[in-house]
């Protein structure tokens, strides 16, 4: 009973939805069978704005925003292959054009879905539009 109404609150969007909500990692790298796989992008993601990423700036609590969604880095900072210090310049902001200008491999971009914790509300996107397509190639679904 307690789990049909928390889903249905994270429906509603009036609590966050858990992370065991979202995908498995082993459904996006197709190692499920495809009836399994659950793109991300038709999940609803717990909306987080601008403002409420900015309070999150520091070594032991540190978001970012990446193609407008909403990454909670802090575990991977210490295990980041460009150090700590690259993503600490973006803590609490937009990172998008540092992410993109080192060219990240596919393997990064698969990663970073285990940071995933939400995304922004459609009038602070720039790269997706409401229905979460995205508005040029190469950003990560
Ligand atoms: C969730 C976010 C991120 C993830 C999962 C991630 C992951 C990775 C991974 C796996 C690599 C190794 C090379 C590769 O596979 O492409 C890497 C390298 C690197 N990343 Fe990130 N990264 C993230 C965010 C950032 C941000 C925001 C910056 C900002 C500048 C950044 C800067 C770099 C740099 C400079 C390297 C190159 C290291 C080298 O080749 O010496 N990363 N990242």
């Amino acid at each position: 009973m307690a789990s049909t109404l928390t889903t249905l609150l994270q429906t509603l969007r009036i609590v966050p939805m858990t992370h065991s909500k979202l995908p498995t990692h082993a459904a996006e790298v197709g190692i499920m069978p495809d009836k399994a796989k659950v793109k991300l992008t038709d999940q609803q993601l717990p909306e987080l704005t601008l403002e409420q990423v900015a309070h999150h700036d520091s070594y032991d609590d540190c978001w970012i925003v990446i193609y407008d969604r909403v990454y909670d880095v802090t575990q991977f900072l210490h295990d980041h292959p460009g150090g700590e210090d690259v993503i600490m310049d973006h803590a609490g902001r937009d990172a998008t054009i540092a992410f993109h200008g080192t060219g990240h491999s596919r393997a990064a971009i698969e990663k970073m879905r285990e940071f995933l914790i939400g995304e922004l509300p459609t009038e602070q996107r720039i790269f997706r539009t409401g229905q979460n397509r995205v508005l040029s190639s190469g950003i990560p679904e």
